[in-house]
């Protein structure tokens, strides 16, 4: 598989594009599908080498053809194969009727079938095709393929899931592999629909990368690739790292607060302080030494510290408190680059719009706000109402109203910018849903805005870094270990980065 292709995400829409634009460009259309069909009996025989039966389901469309396709393979390797349909057969058209003429085997309907201990499945009953919730016929089959736990080989996406959202159309097969074509489709990489796929091979079915590098959009699995660090060399000096400053809340919250100033110091920003009101500063210069604190006594303080250019990013939210004081620091701020998280989201729920205009003018966005469903649905009502809209969707409608970096938050984080860019992360453990987890990202990604990363890089490295860390640190981790596990995750990084390539 090209490098290209990694992390390329081709939603249903697009990849049909390219397969009507590598028939316009001459290509055989049906070869696409035997090879297509080829690799998926290969993966069956090769992951299943005892399976007493193959049990081929083909759907009404061009999934199905690839089934026929992979039946005729397997039967003619030698293995035991059925096939079952859930349409009749005189229905196919184009490139399946041919797939079908091709396979010898008979073809019985899918409610003839009684799964059986010993089947292996290949579902090839629905792919990008799906356009509404399977019927109760092949419900009953997910259900007692599921009951009897049989082994499922996907075609393409698992049945049922909606390769778009990653959401299940009334029910899906829960596969032991998935066998996709060119590139993954969102709806691997979501939830819930990531959890049904099994590992995901993409075969190279020879649809020529020109197409669908022309087809492709901007939407890709979030990979260290798409965005580099800043450079961390020791010889570079602090200030030139930047100077995050993290804002505290009350004396009794100044956890969250400090949470976030260690992670941004660990992303490498040079300097990290952290604002706080007279009452809370003897809690932090408890617990803070190499994080300065800086008394914010009244208005005139803060106006005055936050002006000085040299602080180069800011993360308000974490243990903040909701309310006027959170909006009067962010209208302060308004136009640097700020990782507005959590209470300082939340600040704004009766008002967006008076947050989003104090960002309006920046020409790429500075601002990065990191909701988690909750405050998504505080700041987004209408678009996370939709149910018609996947996350990814969300996310970008979200991100081009504030023209701001949309970091939605979840064990399928999304990230999106203004400019319709978008990023699934798939690397965050189940032991990162902590308390104090979401504290720590937004302390990442401030750290790497004050170095000077634009912001939707720096809110995709973090959302990255911060998954790293969450697996180094492992299961029962607490959001303190985090920081040092990312100490550790990126030294990692910077010592592959000085081995030499072979
Ligand atoms: N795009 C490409 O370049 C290639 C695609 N191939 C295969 O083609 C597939 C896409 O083919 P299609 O576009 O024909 O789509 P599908 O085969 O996924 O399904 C489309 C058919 O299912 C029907 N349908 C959709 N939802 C239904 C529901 N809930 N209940 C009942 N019927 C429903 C539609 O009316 C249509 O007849 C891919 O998933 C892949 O497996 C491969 O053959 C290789 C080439
Ligand atoms: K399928």
């Amino acid at each position: 598989m090209a490098d290209a292709f990694t992390t390329l995400l081709l939603t249903p829409e697009e990849m049909g594009r390219a397969d009507k634009a590598a028939a316009l460009s001459g290509i055989d259309s049906y070869g696409l599908m035997e090879r297509a069909g080829q690799a998926v009996a290969a993966a069956a025989l090769r992951l299943y080498p005892e399976a007493k039966r193959f049990v081929v389901l083909c759907g009404p469309g061009n999934n199905g053809g690839d089934g026929y396709v992979a039946a005729r393979a397997l039967a003619q390797a030698g293995a035991e194969t059925t096939i079952h349909a859930l349409a009749d057969t005189a229905g196919l058209k184009g490139d399946a009727a041919e797939a079908h003429r091709r396979c010898a085997l008979p073809v019985a309907p899918l409610s003839a079938w009684r799964p059986a201990v010993g089947d292996v499945v290949i579902d090839a009953v629905f792919g990008a095709g799906l356009a509404r919730d399977v019927p109760p016929d092949l419900a009953r089959v997910i259900r007692e393929v599921g009951e009897r736990e049989l082994p499922v080989v996907a075609v393409d996406l698992p049945s049922g899931l909606d390769g778009l959202t990653g959401q299940i159309r009334g029910a899906a097969f829960m596969a032991s592999h998935t066998v996709t074509f060119m590139t993954a489709k969102p709806g691997h990489a979501l939830l819930p629909g990531r959890q049904l796929c099994g590992p995901v091979e993409i075969f190279d079915i020879g649809i020529p990368h020109r197409i669908v590098n022309s087809v492709a959009g901007r939407l890709r699995v979030n990979r260290p690739g798409l965005w580099t660090l800043p450079d961390t060399d020791a010889s570079s000096h602090k200030f030139r790292r930047g100077h995050l400053a993290v804002f505290a809340g009350g004396p009794s919250a100044t956890g969250a607060a400090r949470l976030s100033a260690s992670a941004g110091l660990r992303a490498g920003a040079g300097l990290v302080t952290v604002g706080a009101t007279p009452e809370a500063v003897p809690a932090l210069a408890a617990h803070l030494t190499a994080v300065m604190i800086r008394e914010i006594g009244d208005p005139h303080v803060l106006a005055d510290w936050i002006a000085d250019p040299r602080l180069t990013a800011f993360v308000l939210g974490p243990g903040f408190g909701t309310g006027k004081r959170a909006r009067d620091y962010v209208e302060l701020l308004a136009g640097r680059p700020l990782v507005l998280d959590a209470d300082g989201i939340t600040s704004f729920r009766d008002n967006p719009d008076q947050l989003f205009s104090l960002y309006e003018d920046a020409s790429l966005p500075t601002l990065v706000m990191t909701p988690h469903e909750g405050e998504f649905a505080r700041l987004f009502p209408d678009i996370a109402g939709d149910a018609e809209a996947g996350k990814v969707e969300k996310a970008c409608r979200a991100a081009a109203r504030a023209r701001a970096v949309i970091v939605y938050k979840g064990a399928d984080t999304v990230i999106a910018a203004p400019d319709g860019r978008a990023f699934i992360n798939d690397n965050a453990p189940p032991d990162l849903a902590t308390a104090g987890s979401g504290d720590v990202l937004a302390g990442i990604i401030g750290g790497l805005l004050a170095q000077g990363m634009p912001a939707f890089e720096a809110a995709a490295a973090g959302v990255w870094l911060h998954g790293e860390a969450g697996k180094r640190a492992g299961a029962a981790l607490t959001a303190e270990d985090l920081p040092e596990a990312l100490h550790h995750v990126l030294r990692q990084m910077a010592v592959r980065e000085e081995q030499p390539s072979l």
